[in-house]
């Protein structure tokens, strides 16, 4: 599914009130600063039809194999009726009480023991109510594998229904949603970042519905604790024992991360979208003309979650809009190695103005504080972040050992603007944290100036890093997208097989 027809999606539910900020009574009690109320999509058919479209696409997508579908009463109700219309597909009605008179039964319409079927749900939180239509539907017979829902909330639905036996495929998150109305203009940074400590805070108020505590406080904490509860359960009967509850260390994922309370709004948006383009690949566009520039970040965008840059852009306007097209952060390479006044009319005036059109910078921290503080005073209030660069990899670097350390603590320190790092190996324990690594290509060796390579797999396996930066790799490489694809998937491989090697 492509990312631009959600970023439609979103900001026109954001046009037609289906997207509300503000402070909302819950039903579970609990005061929300967001509502999302997909009723309305029923007063605009070409938003209802984009929708119902996309739920058929996804379900194409995940080849999910049913015998028919049924919509959560009574939002999903039409959103299914339109897609069983449109492609002939059987549809089944869960009633929300059983009639006095007549057949009495809790589903209509035809279907046979054993059939499979497909449920359709406009907005999850818990995922209570799927799991209640599900319950419904096996008394009669049927049998549930997965649900696809609008929108996720992202209040641990997808690990609920899971742990069922029901895979969930949500088409928004609502950490996506956020991204692109903050990326819009649509929200400010502060409503986005509350909305965010909102869903994490709540995440474990809210009761499921049929499901022993003890699922509900492992799923609901692994978020947040970094413990997880394996997947031990027999599917629809729910959990099979209380080994469930066992508590583990384990890594957490991008899109974990992205959640977490305190992480910094750029590097949650980072994660994102590494998460969902597969991408953990910033390439470096180590190039001399605007227009190469321009021609990379367009043909390479698909692939990247990060484009690194040095500051000879002249059509950065352009460059921002490339960004925005594929979903991918801007890097300046700028190394800041000043005091902080002088950074500050660095970052700030000067030719480039790098602060109006590049997400994130980087320093060195050899000035002291005062260089974060500097470039913070003029890239906070604009939603910049900055990465610390605290290892290098050229040969003969000094910033190793006790500098290294001393870099960290400066990033502890001031958190509310660094992000993360440019270093060789994981260095913070903290997954707030980003970790980015250069000096990476497909072998390891060197070049004539003191460059030092080595592979993706070892960056993000071996050495724990969270993305690489590669330039010559690519940009030498007879056909760049297929270099940058290589890359892309090497790295994406190397990160899910550290994260089942921790799991
Ligand atoms: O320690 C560091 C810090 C920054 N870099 C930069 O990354 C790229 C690497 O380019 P390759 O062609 O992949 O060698 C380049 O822009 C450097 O300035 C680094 O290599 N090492």
């Amino acid at each position: 599914m492509a990312n631009g027809s959600i970023d439609s999606l979103i900001l026109k539910l954001h046009d037609v009130d289906a997207v509300k900020f503000g402070e909302y009574k819950l039903k579970s009690g609990v005061l929300s600063p967001i509502y999302i109320d997909l009723r309305v999509l029923v007063s605009h058919p070409a938003l209802m039809n984009q929708v119902s479209n996309l739920i058929h696409q996804r379900a194409q997508e995940e080849e999910l194999q049913f015998d028919s579908l049924c919509g959560v009463p009574y939002t999903a109700l039409p959103l299914a009726t339109i897609i069983c219309s449109r492609h002939e597909l059987p549809m089944l009605i869960r009633r929300k009480e059983a009639k006095d008179y007549g057949t009495r039964r809790l589903v209509e319409g035809s279907f046979r023991k054993g059939d499979t079927c497909l449920i359709i749900e406009d907005t999850v939180t818990t995922g209570a109510s799927i799991l209640e239509t599900a319950e419904v539907l096996y008394k009669g017979g049927l049998k549930v594998t997965d649900a696809i829902v609008v929108m996720d909330r992202e209040q641990g639905a997808v690990k609920m229904l899971a742990s069922q036996g029901i895979k969930l495929h949500p088409i928004v998150s609502m950490f996506k949603l956020l991204n692109v109305l903050l990326a819009a203009e649509r929200i400010d940074a502060q409503t986005a970042q509350n909305v965010r400590k909102f869903l994490l805070e709540n995440t474990s108020r809210y009761k499921t519905a049929n499901i022993p505590k003890c699922v509900c406080v492992c799923v609901l904490s692994c978020h947040i604790y970094n413990y997880f509860s394996p997947k031990e359960g027999n599917g629809r009967d729910g959990p099979a024992s209380k080994k469930l509850c066992v508590e583990q260390k384990m890594e957490l994922s991008y899109a974990d991360r992205a959640k977490l309370p305190h992480i910094h709004p750029l590097a949650s948006r980072l994660l994102m979208i590494m998460e969902e383009k597969q991408s953990n690949l910033c390439v470096s566009a180590d190039v001399t003309s605007s227009e190469e520039l321009l021609q990379l970040a367009d043909s390479l965008g698909p692939s990247i979650c990060m484009l690194k840059t040095h500051a000879d852009i002249l059509k950065v306007g352009k460059l921002q809009a490339l960004a925005e097209k594929h979903n991918f952060l801007i890097f300046e390479d700028r190394k800041f190695a000043d005091i902080g006044n002088t950074v500050k009319h660095q970052y700030e005036d000067g030719l480039y103005k790098i602060s109006s059109w590049s997400h994130i910078v980087n320093a060195h921290a050899v000035p002291g504080p005062g260089v974060v503080k500097g470039l913070s005073a003029v890239g906070k209030p604009l939603g910049r972040g900055c990465l610390l660069i605290a290892q290098m990899s050229s040969s003969g670097s000094l910033a190793t050992g006790e500098y290294t350390k001393a870099v960290v603590q400066m990033a502890e320190e001031h958190s509310d603007f660094v992000l993360g790092f440019i270093c060789g190996s994981k260095i913070s324990t903290r997954p707030e944290f980003i970790h980015m690594t250069p000096g990476v290509q497909m072998q390891t060796g060197g070049d004539v100036l003191g460059q030092q390579y080595t592979t993706p797999e070892d960056v993000l396996l071996s050495k724990g890093s969270d993305a690489i930066i590669v330039g010559r790799g690519i940009l030498e490489a007879p056909d760049r997208f297929k270099a940058a694809e290589l890359y892309r998937k090497s790295g994406w491989e190397a990160y899910t097989k550290r994260l089942g090697q921790k799991k």
